[in-house]
């Protein structure tokens, strides 16, 4: 089966193809035009049999779904908890059917992943009034990469059921604990907002400063948004626009607010590696993936060098390899592995998964 996969990140829309199960091509584009991005993905691969969409939020759903007008526009009903992704997913998939009539989509959701959090990782603390429905509650998101990671830990450690931290560090970062092949705990919540600081998001801030800053400002609800989502994280620390790429080249220039924003960002991602290793009984590998491994795979060995608490270290010239690879020392404790990004994968077989039940 040839599967257009259509992943719209923060920072880019990646596209793949995906024939019986292998990504043959591959490319990253521009969300600035999501309906020409759209446009472009399907006019490269002309020839596919199913498209398939990441959207981060699935509400309660808890596996794929084939997308109609009717099931878009109850995805779109949650733009509001996750606006960096899913209006983008909403576009994308009304260009699909715009363009392409009759051809099927469907739909991934990275909270899918997490839908069995228990109870103490996925409540929050509020009223019960507030939390009785089972809607305001964590949900986390990058489901879709941490399910391939799962995958292949399984394969590369040759162990049945590995406890591991999947650290997913792209333009939106998280850190997961999973067992058994499922979430027990994750950093990202309610929205992708919570946990450590990410490109352009702020990740979690205590709620009493949003609190006194929209007092004080005063600001409004928008104005908020707008900053915690597109203007905080590494964007706002250093005065980039939050690439990687950008606060590397001016923190090696020697500039102070670079340097600060990537204290920040290392030590807000080993905070919340130490706080998700409790919710496993023990480690038995902690898989990095997201574009910054893959691209930036020096920042892997610094991130490693402040986790040696928890029995993670790294090889550095390992870190620097490519592909699925072990980067911890042959006699380390811990088996660290950096990994690409599965989500393609991921997406290709819940498209075959889904035509494969209807088809019978
Ligand atoms: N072609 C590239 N060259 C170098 N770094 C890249 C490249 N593409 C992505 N990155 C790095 O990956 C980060 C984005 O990760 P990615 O997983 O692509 O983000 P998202 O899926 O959230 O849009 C950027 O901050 C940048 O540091
Ligand atoms: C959920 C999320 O933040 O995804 P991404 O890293 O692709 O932006
Ligand atoms: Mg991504």
């Amino acid at each position: 089966m040839r599967v257009l996969t259509l992943n719209p990140g923060s920072s880019s829309l990646k596209s793949s193809l995906v024939v019986d199960g292998s990504p043959v091509g591959w490319a990253a584009m521009s969300l600035d035009d999501v309906r020409d991005a759209a446009e472009q993905a399907l006019g490269r691969w002309s020839t596919v049999d199913v498209v398939a969409i990441r959207f981060v939020h699935g509400g309660s759903r808890t596996g794929p779904v084939r997308l109609t007008p009717g099931v878009v526009d109850a995805l779109e009903r949650l733009n509001p908890f996750a606006p960096l992704h899913q209006p983008q997913s909403v576009c994308l998939a009304r260009e699909v059917f715009r363009l392409r009539p009759g051809l099927p989509v469907l739909a991934s959701f990275d909270t899918a992943f997490h839908s069995h959090l228990p109870e103490e990782a996925s409540r929050y603390a509020l009223p019960r009034e507030w939390t009785s429905q089972g809607r305001l509650r964590r949900y986390g998101f990058h489901g879709l990469s941490c399910r391939h990671a799962a995958r292949r830990v399984t394969e590369l450690l040759d162990a049945g059921n590995p406890e591991f931290l999947c650290c997913h560090l792209g333009a939106g970062v998280s850190v997961t604990a999973v067992r058994a092949g499922r979430s027990v705990d994750t950093s990202m919540g309610f929205t992708p907002l919570e946990g450590p600081a990410m490109a352009t998001r702020s990740g979690s801030v205590d709620p009493g400063l949003v609190l006194h800053v929209m007092r004080t400002a005063p600001m409004s609800v928008e104005e908020m948004e707008d900053t915690l989502y597109h203007r905080s994280g590494l964007a706002g620390m250093s005065g980039t626009n939050g690439d990687l790429r950008a606060v590397l080249a001016r923190e090696a220039t020697g500039n102070p607010d670079a340097a600060s924003a990537v204290a920040v960002y290392l030590h807000r991602i080993r905070r919340e590696i130490g706080a998700m290793a409790v919710s496993l009984d023990r480690i038995d590998a902690v898989v990095f993936t997201g574009g910054v491994t893959e691209h930036q795979p020096e920042l892997i060995a610094r991130l490693a060098g402040g986790l040696g608490v928890l029995g993670i270290s790294v090889d550095p010239a390992r870190c620097l390899g490519d592909g699925d690879r072990l980067i911890s020392p042959d006699d380390a404790p811990v088996a660290v592995f950096a990994m690409e990004t599965g989500e393609d994968v991921e997406l290709a077989r819940d498209a075959e998964s889904v035509l494969s039940v209807e088809h019978v």
